[in-house]
């Protein structure tokens, strides 16, 4: 039996979609993440939040094949990915939409990329506008939506890359407070309609304990210094998505974020 057969029955038995095992990251001679271990679940949204510099985009980096890890492997449904790009979808922190091009064209990016013919990658893109609040956009450019909406398209892009596991580096953090508490509750209800496991790295602890099934926190355990970093703790957040706009506001929320600050350090 080969390794990634192991991992195949490993991962099946416990729901792991993905699964990152003891990943050792490095920018030159500075080790970034040391022995970086976890999984996401079939349908879960699990949150990433560590310390400016603790190295959550170059761990993100790694887990969507952009760069080849120094140690460790990464499973997608038990098949070894590591070092391979396209498997899981990516949005990049500054996912800008060019200026230039309309919405369609832009969120029909992926499949131009991938070689699908014009007609037909306009025609799939056109199908899922609808099911992300864009109808009427297709025609626009970038400039004439507000900024939910073109995080919108961004994430309609994203989507269109076609995995099943998406990974958002701060999708949010550019939208005002209000926007953004929107755009997370109607980020929750399309991650349940269209079965998308995901990851998202956010700064905002109020954000990941709104948002996740679980927060893993990235930081270091050496006394004073900022890397590397590993995964320090984790916290699950056990309430149902569609019960969220009240459960961030108990005292049960405030004791889950009160975890993650300690984990922060
Ligand atoms: N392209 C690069 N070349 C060299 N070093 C890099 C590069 N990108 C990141 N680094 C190093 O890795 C460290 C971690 O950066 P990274 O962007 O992964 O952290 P982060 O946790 O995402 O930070 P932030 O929350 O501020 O976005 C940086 O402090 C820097 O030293």
């Amino acid at each position: 039996m080969t390794e990634s057969h192991t991992h195949k029955s490993w991962d099946q038995a416990s729901q792991a979609r993905l699964r990152v095992s003891r990943l050792v990251l490095s920018w030159g001679e500075e080790a970034i993440c040391q022995d970086v271990s976890f999984s996401v679940n079939a349908g879960e949204l699990v949150c990433l939040v560590g310390r400016s510099g603790s190295g959550k985009t170059t761990l993100f980096h790694a887990v969507a094949g952009l760069t080849v890890p120094d140690g460790g492997s990464i499973f997608l449904d038990g098949r070894d990915i590591t070092g391979r790009a396209g498997e899981v979808s990516y949005m990049l922190q500054k996912d800008l939409l060019l200026p230039q091009h309309t919405i369609l064209e832009n969120v029909a990016m992926p499949l131009l990329i991938a070689k699908v013919p014009r007609k037909r990658a306009f025609a799939t893109a056109r199908e899922s506008f609808a099911t992300f609040g864009l109808e009427g956009t297709e025609g626009l450019y970038p400039s004439q939506l507000s900024g939910g909406m073109r995080q919108r398209a961004a994430l309609l892009r994203t989507y269109l890359m076609d995995n099943n596991v998406v990974l958002l580096d701060e999708p949010f953090s550019a939208l005002d407070a209000l926007t953004r508490k929107d755009l997370q509750a109607w980020f929750l209800a399309m991650l349940t309609e269209l079965d998308l496991s995901a990851m998202l790295v956010t700064h905002d602890v109020d954000e990941a304990v709104a948002m996740a099934d679980r927060v893993l926190v990235l930081g270091s355990q050496t006394p004073g210094a900022a890397r590397p970093s590993t995964i320090v703790g984790e916290v699950e957040v056990a309430c149902p998505r569609s019960d969220r706009a009240d459960f961030v506001l108990s005292s049960e929320a405030l004791a889950l974020k009160r975890q993650v600050i300690a984990l922060l350090g």
